[in-house]
């Protein structure tokens, strides 16, 4: 489902990101991605969406090999995988429903099937009565659902969330996990990169730990592990 083969990353200014990465990460698997700052987490975690390329080794996403991948096919390996960013990045001049239905690539453009199916993922993260809001009327949590359903709405495959809990105070940030278990329960696989100790130790996943561009640690219902 998502594998990396000997995979490094050197950017253009010679910062060495990543070194010789090995993964496999199944379909339907709950991943966090954990690590100090500068570690090399968010290039991991670009690299699987294809925002960042390797400088060396293979990674096969969904059945493609994205080193071979050509520019035109990046569009379909994006459908399959939808990002959730700290940030949030929602269109300010637009609704609820409409950062959402924009995101949507609907075969027949029917307003009918696509306004169902914005407020089907609008009803997964419990937005559903707050459709017409703009993102600034909205709170931080909110927000965060909204680029939820927004990652959500194509079905894809695998769902990155890169410190989707960062700008969030700790009770909003449980709300949102319990989210993204609910969208892994349903057969997605999340991979999420995250500075949070106490959700990596409460809600024991697979870990994943980073140093220096280097895979430390690889455990199952693994511990956050480092000290504050
Ligand atoms: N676009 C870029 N160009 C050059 N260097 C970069 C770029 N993005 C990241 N880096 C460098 O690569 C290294 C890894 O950064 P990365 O953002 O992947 O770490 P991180 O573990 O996600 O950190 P944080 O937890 O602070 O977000 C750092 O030394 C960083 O300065």
């Amino acid at each position: 489902m998502i594998e990396m083969i000997d995979v490094s990353k050197t950017y253009s200014n010679g910062v060495n990101a990543l070194n010789n990465i090995d993964i496999f990460i199944e379909k339907g698997e709950f991943v966090y991605v954990v690590g100090p700052s500068g570690a090399g987490k968010s290039t991991f975690i670009r690299m699987i969406y294809r925002e960042e390329k390797p400088s060396q080794g293979s990674i096969v996403i969904n059945g493609a090999d994205l080193t071979t991948l050509k520019e035109k096919h990046v569009p379909y390996l994006r459908r399959n995988i939808g990002v959730v960013f700290q940030d949030f990045k929602l269109l300010p001049k637009l609704s609820v429903f409409e950062n959402v239905a924009f995101a949507l690539e609907v075969i027949e453009e029917q307003r009918d099937v696509l306004r169902k199916r914005v407020m089907e993922v609008l009803d997964i993260v419990k937005l559903k009565n707050k459709a017409r809001f703009l993102p600034d009327e909205l709170s931080g949590g909110e927000q965060q659902r909204v680029s939820i359903a927004r990652a959500i709405v194509n079905n894809p495959r695998v769902v990155i969330a890169d410190e989707p809990t960062g700008n969030l105070d700790p009770d909003t940030s449980w709300e949102i996990m319990d989210i993204l278990e609910n969208i892994n329960r349903r057969g997605t696989t999340v991979l999420m990169a995250t500075h949070n100790r106490e959700i990596v130790n409460t809600i024991k996943k697979r870990v994943i730990a980073i140093e220096s561009g280097r895979i430390v640690r690889d455990e199952m219902r693994g511990d956050y592990g480092y000290e504050r």
